[in-house]
């Protein structure tokens, strides 16, 4: 190449990266945009957790410990998996809320937040065929429209296997499947499962005289994981 075509490529090349920064602005002011590498603010999260979020406090704790870790983590090596579990009305789907607010101004509203209920959206057990067929590809298309795509599956206990076998794909380490990479996408699972011992295990700390917040996780996990994974959820865990 001579010089003048060098110089007049590498103008041509700032002018048109200036013209994309600027059309991003704007478009991303006046639609909503996907921004993989915005950095999480941690600090209006965990203000957020901490004065909306009632008496969750492992909730909160590791919640934060996780998207911080995970939005930080340039590298990171497979989706984020967030597993709540927890009796109805406990706050799950109020917290996973407030993470998608944390993500996307719009929250449970934003393009890139998918809310699926059990019940609601996989309600047949003879469709299961093409309920998987069409999460799959739901799931594939919007992580290639986004990578930074949240899925979030209300009432877990109540999905049938095989939607769990259709997505269980996207969440280990693959570096891509089929061109695509899951890497930056978070997926969230609520559960009604094992409520009751997460109950007793509250009650046990309480007849102890015990506080509420001495609780750690690691009294709750080996209870959750005989309990719940071990059975109804073995799918997820083979
Ligand atoms: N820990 C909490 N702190 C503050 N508000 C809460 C909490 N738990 C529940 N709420 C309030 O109760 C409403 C219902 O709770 P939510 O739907 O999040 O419960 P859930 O655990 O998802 O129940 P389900 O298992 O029935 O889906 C929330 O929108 C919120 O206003």
């Amino acid at each position: 190449l001579e010089p003048v075509t060098v110089a007049i490529s590498i103008a041509a090349v700032s002018a048109l990266s200036g013209y994309l920064t600027y059309s991003d602005f704007f478009s991303c002011r006046f639609s909503e945009c996907c921004k993989e590498d915005r950095p999480l603010n941690v600090s209006a999260l965990k203000l957020d957790l901490e004065k909306k979020l009632f008496g969750q406090h492992l909730a909160t704790e590791v919640i934060l410990k996780a998207l911080t870790g995970f939005r930080n983590n340039k590298n990171s090596k497979k989706p984020l998996t967030l597993s709540l579990h927890g009796w109805a009305g406990t706050g799950k789907n109020f917290v996973s809320q407030i993470v998608a607010e944390n993500l996307y101004p719009k929250g449970l509203k934003s393009n890139f937040v998918h809310l699926f209920v059990s019940t609601l959206h996989f309600p047949h057990e003879q469709q299961i065929k093409l309920y998987q067929n069409q999460l799959q590809k739901w799931i594939r298309g919007n992580v290639s429209a986004c990578g930074l795509s949240v899925f979030i599956f209300d009432e877990m206990d109540k999905l049938h296997p095989g939607i769990i076998d259709a997505i269980k794909p996207f969440l280990d380490y693959y570096e891509q499947v089929d061109g695509i990479s899951y890497r930056k996408a978070i997926f969230i699972f609520l559960s009604n499962a094992g409520g009751d011992l997460i109950t007793k295990t509250t009650l046990d700390f309480w007849r102890a005289g015990r506080k509420r917040e001495e609780i750690q996780l690691k009294d709750l996990e080996p209870v959750l994981s005989v309990g719940v994974f071990n059975n109804k959820h073995k799918s997820l865990e083979r």
